[in-house]
């Protein structure tokens, strides 16, 4: 079974706003709310390409509520650990260029995580798990790497999307498979990425320090893909941006679908950045005949 974690689920509210006047009254002309947060996004893309999965997390509260129905509704399955505070609220604003404003984690006791624990714990080697988002300031940035010790004793494959410090950490237990974008790349290496070429050799690196899958995303450009015996690269798919929140969650979820499938490295990493773009031009998170549809469009070239 494939799990999802997302530590710091959010209730995404999107707005529209198509000239922001800094210090005036604003009026949206369009809204949406969404049930957010990295690995939630991955299980929403995964249950709509029919991958069984369960998300697993934290929510708390009435945004919390939300979140717990409307993946109901999608047919998400899901295990999460109810905690007192209300599960965080980001702000995308939608204007001439995406704004956001990722809100406040809430407080998680020692006992809740300690439930999160018990879980991951009962996992084992036909298991995959998704680790995906910011670790909340309630708890310790060595939480991955901890779970990751665990879960690789029990050979559970661990795919791994944060950011900083819970990403500089984790990576020393050795996930499966890591998707920085450039900018956490550059973060993690202490140098300044700014191409696909750049990136090439620090990813490499990261593979001989015992990362079987290292993929590299940098949005419209293209991404990057290196195991130990190949270095792919993509041209992601040209179309027009409507929302790029969620794209990058896309790809884990497109890589993780031809994973499970047993496909080629080759074809899970198409099948990822189609994936990818297929959020990055819709409304809403990927759909298969979108995904598809953009596949012939996803150029792959092995260097
Ligand atoms: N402007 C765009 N045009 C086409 N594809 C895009 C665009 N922005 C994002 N994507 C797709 O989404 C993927 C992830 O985007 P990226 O922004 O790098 O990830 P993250 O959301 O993790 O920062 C890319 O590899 C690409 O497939
Ligand atoms: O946990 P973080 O790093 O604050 O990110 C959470 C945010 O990222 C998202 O999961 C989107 O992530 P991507 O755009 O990287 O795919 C949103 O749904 C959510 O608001």
């Amino acid at each position: 079974m494939i799990y999802t974690v997302t530590l710091n689920p959010a209730l995404d509210y999107f707005v529209a706003a198509p000239s922001i006047q800094v210090g005036s009254l604003n009026r949206a002309t369009s809204d949406q709310k969404e049930p957010g947060g990295k690995g939630i996004n991955v299980s929403t893309v995964l249950t709509s390409l029919q991958a069984s999965n369960v998300a697993l997390g934290f929510i708390g509260g009435f945004t919390g509520e939300f979140i717990q129905s409307s993946l109901k509704q999608r047919g998400v399955r899901t295990d999460f650990i109810r905690i007192k505070e209300d599960t965080r609220l980001n702000v995308k604003v939608k204007s001439e260029v995406e704004t956001e404003i990722n809100g406040v984690s809430p407080t998680i006791t020692i006992s809740e995580l300690n439930q999160l624990t018990g879980q991951l714990t009962q996992l084992n080697k036909q298991d995959i798990v998704v680790l995906s988002g910011s670790v909340p300031s309630a708890l310790e940035p060595e939480i991955y790497q901890k779970w990751i010790a665990t879960l690789r004793k029990r050979e559970v494959n661990v795919f791994l999307d944060t950011s900083g410090l819970p990403l500089t950490y984790a990576i020393q237990e050795k996930p499966t498979f890591i998707k920085p974008n450039h900018h956490e790349l550059s973060e993690l290496v202490g140098q300044e990425i700014h191409s696909i070429e750049d990136a090439i050799a620090p990813a490499k690196q990261l593979v001989e320090q015992g990362i079987q899958y290292v993929m590299v995303t940098f949005a419209g450009d293209g991404a990057l893909f290196v195991s130990e015996n190949v270095t792919l690269l993509a041209t992601a798919p040209t179309g027009q941006l409507i929302n790029s929140i969620g794209a990058g969650d896309s790809t884990v979820a497109g890589f993780i679908y031809g994973y499970q499938k047993n496909w080629s490295l080759h074809d899970c990493f198409q099948f990822a950045i189609a994936a990818g773009s297929a959020t990055a031009f819709s409304a809403n998170l990927a759909q298969k005949q979108d995904i598809e549809s953009l596949l012939e469009k996803t150029y792959i070239r092995q260097v």
